[in-house]
């Protein structure tokens, strides 16, 4: 009874980019719950469409009532069968219809409101009262490829992680740390640097993605000598971005290199050994799934390689990616696949098979911070947000407030 829902009500609301998206209110009978929807710059292909033609206007004016129809009387408890009449009003397998923004906004304010009508936090409601480990941010330092402009690197996201860090606070300040350590760093090498950032908070410098690299490194053994704790650099290459299918050659253009599948291959490794990479993203084209699994054969435990726009939180695509063992982690974005339920089951299957689960932000955020409940109600070893800026710092704060609510809180492992 406490969680029937008795209304749905959806909005149009500004995202970090100056975009449209889509808030979602779900009233229950005790409770309220509220989500926005986040999008990409850099989308996998495989992802459910975001809206529908026509954008969220038609949302807004058409959409919120049938969804409101269908809901109204459904306990907000029943989030799997609430997800199933999401896909049944929608009625296309890619979400096409209503948007797979909506639907995830929908499904997340469900199971807010859910957790709200029993007076819990949502990250105890799914995970249960026996959660207690926090995620290590994975924060995002420098910006290039589609979340930059021109002259930026074309690796898209220069990124570290505190792996030394005994709690979320101490993780969080570390990288902070590390970005306006790096803000000195790249004045050094970048005569032009004006401080600009990209979509996700990153610096973007006019420097070669080797320069790059290196400073990202120099910052991590300063920040981490001054600090005293272990933070390990990691990439985000978002290599769909300049794989053109034409050259069948990764195009760096920055650097005025083109590199093909081997060639690939090496650098990656070169640059994951070179510089002790914890982590690499999408260092392969999204269709490229023998190049991941060579990658990940080679350099076995030594760094998590990351299927993002391979996987697109889907886990029929997750499936095929461990027969071929082609990554050792995934990045979980519920808007890719459009539901909670979804996303928990790719989660879960990851689990079953050691790829560690990522859960992220969008580059275009919103101050929604649900994936910060996610990622402890996951169990999550890392969360993947910005460093600093209001719509990244959403979700770290909120990890801050979760880890002074948990009894015995812990850093996750790996
Ligand atoms: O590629 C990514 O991992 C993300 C977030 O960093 O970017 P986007 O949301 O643009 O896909
Ligand atoms: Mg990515």
């Amino acid at each position: 009874m406490d969680s029937i829902i008795e209304d749905v009500q959806v909005r149009k609301i500004l995202d970090s980019r100056g975009n449209p998206t889509v808030e979602v209110d779900v009233i229950t009978w005790n409770g309220f719950g509220r989500a926005a929807a986040p999008s990409g710059a850099s989308t996998g292909s495989r992802e459910v469409v975001s809206f529908p033609e026509g954008g969220v206007d038609v949302i807004v004016s058409e959409v919120e009532e049938v969804l409101a129809c269908e809901l109204i009387g459904m306990d907000a408890e029943d989030i799997a069968t609430i997800d199933e009449v999401l896909r049944e009003v929608d009625g296309t397998d890619n979400l096409s219809a209503i948007g797979g923004n909506t639907t995830v906004a929908v499904s997340m304010a469900v199971a807010k409101a859910a957790a709200a009508s029993y007076n819990m936090p949502l990250y105890k409601y799914l995970g249960g009262n026996l959660v207690n480990e926090m995620p290590f941010p994975l924060g995002n330092m420098m910006n290039g490829g589609a979340h930059a402009g021109i002259n930026a690197p074309d690796i898209q996201e220069f990124l570290v992680v505190p792996i030394g860090a005994n709690n979320i606070v101490e993780g969080i300040f570390a990288n902070a740390a590390i970005h306006k350590k790096l803000k000195e760093l790249i004045q050094t090498k970048d005569s032009n640097f004006t401080g600009g950032k990209g979509d996700e908070g990153g610096w973007i410098p006019n420097i070669t993605n080797d320069i790059a690299l290196e400073i990202q490194a120099q910052a991590c053994e300063e920040v981490g000598d001054e600090l005293g704790i272990e933070i390990r650099p990691a990439l985000d290459m978002a290599a769909s971005e300049f794989w053109r299918d034409d050259e069948e050659k990764y195009v760096y253009g920055q650097d005025g290199i083109k590199r093909d599948t081997g060639d690939q291959l090496e650098f990656v490794k070169d640059i994951i050994e070179t510089y002790n990479m914890f982590y690499v993203e999408d260092p392969f084209d999204e269709s490229d799934f023998d190049g991941f699994s060579q990658l990940t054969s080679k350099v076995k435990d030594d760094c998590l390689i990351c299927g993002d726009d391979l996987f697109v939180t889907n886990k029929e695509i997750l499936a095929k990616g461990i027969k071929m063992n082609a990554a050792n982690a995934i990045i979980i974005k519920p808007n890719q696949i459009g539901s909670l339920s979804e996303t928990y089951a790719t989660v879960k299957l990851a689990k079953e098979n050691d790829i560690v689960p990522v859960v992220s932000h969008r580059s275009g955020e919103t101050t929604d911070d649900t994936i910060a409940h996610l990622a402890v109600a996951f169990g999550s070893p890392m969360i993947k947000t910005g460093a600093i800026g209001g719509e990244r710092i959403a979700k770290l704060n909120e990890l801050v407030r979760i880890e002074e609510e948990l009894p015995n809180p812990k850093m996750n492992v790996f």
